[in-house]
């Protein structure tokens, strides 16, 4: 498996790679959109505008070197970075305008999961996955197993049930393997209730087989239960193999969106090494 871990700066213009009219999705579509995504650090510019959507059912792939800006596109979803322009719609709201309680609400359509697993490693894989469903507690309580109702058990246990992992459930989440413990976070995300889910870096820490997995488990979960996937990959193998569609970064900008299955050589050459042109 190749993988591409290198700094983006200069931006050698990738060839064109018009959006196919079938990907020109209207918000209706989408599960997830993301239009004129404005963000800057001090002086410097992270996302020049960058507009993506993603549809119920399917996984896209957001690929491009270090510090090109993919991770901080996410992140503006879930409100882990705060945007400075443009305008996300999950679930079909705006978040524009909305506060407090509404905000978190709508916000909760989305779940990410990240490279570093951030499960409670001494608690259950099923204490871990009700912690999805409980959000708005306090983590000190929703890590009580006194204050999980049994219909949220159930809805857990269904969700390790979905990623595999139901024989695992009374294990010590420290106790799994980086796949499997993976695994265990897609199914705290799916115990939330999102519709959308994001992931960065999923497995990057990951053997390759470990990985295969964890990408075809969300690949499953986009075209089988419906969820919209976005994930940043550095492997475009991966990218071919498990995705539908790809959008490339360059330096806070979207270079190419493009069907997985056309991600030719000379893209990834352009993504990855516009720096050394
Ligand atoms: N909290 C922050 N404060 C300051 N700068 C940040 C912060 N988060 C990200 N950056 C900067 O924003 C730029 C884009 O970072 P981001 O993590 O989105 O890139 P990326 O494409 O996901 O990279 P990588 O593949 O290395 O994860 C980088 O230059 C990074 O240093």
């Amino acid at each position: 498996m190749i993988s591409y871990d290198r700094q983006a700066g200069g931006s050698r213009p990738l060839p064109a790679c018009p959006t196919p009219p079938e990907q020109q999705l209207t918000p209706l579509d989408t599960a997830l959109s993301v239009s004129g995504l404005r963000k800057s650090y001090g002086d410097r510019q992270v996302l020049k505008g960058v507009d993506f959507a993603v549809a119920p059912g399917e996984l896209v792939v957001l690929l491009g070197a270090n510090g090109s800006g993919k991770s901080t596109a996410l992140r503006c979803v879930v409100g882990l970075a705060e945007a400075d322009a443009g305008e996300i719609r999950l679930a079909g709201r705006r978040l524009r305008g909305l506060g407090g309680a509404e905000l978190a609400k709508a916000r909760r359509a989305a779940a990410m999961v990240f490279q570093q697993i951030h499960l409670v490693r001494r608690r259950s894989a099923l204490d871990n996955v009700c912690a999805g469903g409980l959000a708005g507690l306090p983590l000190s309580r929703s890590l009580a197993p006194a204050f999980f109702p049994r219909e949220l058990r159930e809805r857990a246990m269904a969700c390790l049930q979905r990623v595999g992992l139901a024989d695992r459930a009374h294990d010590r989440a420290g106790s799994l393997s980086g796949g499997q413990q993976q695994r265990v976070a897609v199914a705290r995300a799916l115990c939330q209730g999102a519709e959308v889910l994001l992931a960065d870096e999923p497995v990057s820490a990951l053997d390759p087989a470990a990985a295969t997995q964890v990408m075809a488990l969300l690949a499953e979960l986009a075209r089988r239960d419906g969820l919209a996937v976005a994930a940043v990959l550095h492997q475009p193998d991966l990218a071919r193999e498990h995705a539908d569609r790809v959008i490339g970064l360059v330096d806070g900008e979207i270079r190419l969106s493009c069907h997985a299955s056309a991600l030719s050589e000379s893209d990834i050459d352009a993504l990855y090494q516009s720096e050394d042109s």
